[in-house]
């Protein structure tokens, strides 16, 4: 397998980060720009993109603030963030109070102009740090996460941080740019988790349909298809116009170091694979 980049055991969120400074910043220039986590269970995903406090910052609060201190006074522009989760094929907003979710109706329009909006969603508006940090606490804590065999704080669903940027360039057009920073639910087989009856049984299917739906989207890409099954899933659909056109994508793979998560292993690396082999507009 090739890689453009590996971290080891001792590599810090920081040394992640320098690497995808730039890559975030694209979204300034009117880019559709995505980063999504992918990996089994308890490899690190959420780790990786929410982290902790202080020095142990993951890549969403990282990236929102590192978009946020290119502002200057010649270029203008506002940071409108919204996050959602897909859970089990249906939009939630997370930035909402499940108390008030009744009433409300998520569903995935695309506009005239290609980007994609989701009706009913909260957006707010991001300025400062602590802006940042209320968005990330009010997420976390309404975010669907159970306890599996393999993590006891386990994500049962995709999450979605979008932040979309309208930016006027003195004298020029207006450009739209988003950045879409993804936590995919875990990528492990059924029996891994033990997640065989019931609920947990129910959550892993959708997992697994939707990811493969990604992996299509990705298959189709690499091998140039003239149609590209986006609407297969909402995942897809919802990134569409970061895997098109003006579109930008990376993915981070994260790895369990166990023997005994050797098969998820090489299913994460073909999977990275095949994402290598992608080219986007
Ligand atoms: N690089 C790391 N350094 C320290 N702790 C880590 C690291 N990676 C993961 N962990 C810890 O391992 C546990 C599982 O990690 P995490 O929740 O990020 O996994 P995940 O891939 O998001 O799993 P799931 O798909 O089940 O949500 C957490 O307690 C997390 O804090």
């Amino acid at each position: 397998f090739k890689f453009d980049r590996c971290f080891g055991q001792n590599s810090t969120q920081t040394d992640v980060f320098e690497e995808v400074k730039n890559f975030v910043q694209s979204a300034l220039d009117g880019y559709n720009v995505s980063l999504l986590a992918y990996g089994q269970t308890g490899a690190g995903k959420t780790h990786t993109m929410i982290g902790g406090g202080g020095d142990h910052q993951g890549i969403i609060p990282r990236s929102i603030e590192q978009v946020e201190k290119r502002r200057t006074r010649r270029w203008e522009y506002t940071l409108h963030a919204s996050c959602l989760e897909i859970y089990n094929e249906s939009i939630r907003d997370l930035l909402c109070d499940p108390k008030d979710l009744e009433g409300k109706s998520y569903t995935i329009r695309q506009g005239e102009n290609g980007l994609m909006s989701v009706t009913d969603l909260m957006s707010v508006l991001v300025c400062t740090r602590e802006d940042i940090h209320k968005l990330m606490t009010t997420s976390e804590k309404h975010r669907t996460v159970k306890g599996t065999d393999m993590n006891e704080r386990s994500s049962r669903s995709h999450t979605v941080f979008q932040v979309s940027i309208p930016s006027h360039i003195p004298f020029s057009r207006v450009l739209h740019g988003s950045l879409n920073l993804v936590d995919l639910a875990g990528s492990e087989r059924l029996a891994k988790s033990n997640a065989t009856a019931g609920d947990r049984l129910k959550e892993t299917q959708s997992i697994n349909k939707s990811l493969s739906a990604l992996g299509d989207v990705f298959t189709s890409i690499s091998q140039k298809k003239s149609h590209v099954p986006f609407r297969n899933s909402k995942l897809t659909f919802l990134l569409q116009p970061c895997f098109s056109g003006d579109g930008k994508a990376l993915v981070i793979f994260a790895l369990s170091p166990s023997e005994t998560s050797t098969h998820e292993s090489l299913c994460t690396l073909r999977f990275s694979s095949l994402i290598s082999q992608c080219e986007l507009g």
